[in-house]
């Protein structure tokens, strides 16, 4: 299934000169969400994987999923502000802007093989940060995960120290 025919460009989204890649054709059409999800899994390969980590919003699309195939436990990491009990924050930067993303402190257990899942990999800093977020809990990142990267944002130099692997690249 080519799944990049399910990802549409919407101009000038959230701000004027940012192409959007929309992935809510993918996400509506069972047939290429399940195989997406399919293929998503598949990416994982032979790694042992503790818990999964998914960053909010889009992020929580296929997080969860990949967490009850792979029977780990699911983590998410939020926007400043969403999560009630003891966290540490980090502030990063955006294509568009700049954010601040939390995690629970109690959420990862020393030694935890960890898996970073996202929609996008763009500039990279939101994935960067959630692999520094884990590190400092003691968790080690074994893959960041992706459904979509934007090569021409050249994420992968922000992870440079991390294996990343995305299902589709435009
Ligand atoms: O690689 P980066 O340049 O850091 O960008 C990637 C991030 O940007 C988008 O999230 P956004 O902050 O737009 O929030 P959302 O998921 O709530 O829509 C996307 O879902 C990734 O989390
Ligand atoms: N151009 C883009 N489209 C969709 N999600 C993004 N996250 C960061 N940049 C993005």
């Amino acid at each position: 299934m080519d799944f990049k025919t399910y990802v549409r460009d919407i101009q000038d989204f959230p701000e004027k000169g940012i192409v959007f890649k929309d992935i809510s054709p993918l996400l509506k059409d069972e047939r290429a969400f399940q195989a997406a999800t399919k293929a998503m899994i598949a990416m994982v390969g032979n790694n042992a994987v503790d818990k999964v980590i998914g960053i909010e919003s889009r992020g929580f699309f296929f997080a969860p999923l990949l967490a009850f195939e792979l029977s780990a436990g699911f983590v998410p990491v939020r926007k400043v502000g969403k999560l009630p009990a003891d966290k540490i924050s980090r502030t990063y930067a955006l294509e568009y802007g700049s954010d601040t993303l939390e995690i629970h402190s109690d959420s990862i257990t020393k030694g935890d093989r960890v898996l970073i899942h996202d929609d996008v990999l763009a500039t990279g800093g939101t994935a960067r940060a959630a692999c520094e977020l884990v590190e400092s809990l003691g968790g080690e990142v074994v893959l960041c995960h992706f459904l979509l990267e934007l090569d021409f944002l050249n994420g992968r130099r922000r992870l440079e120290n991390y294996p990343a692997k995305s299902l589709m690249a435009f």
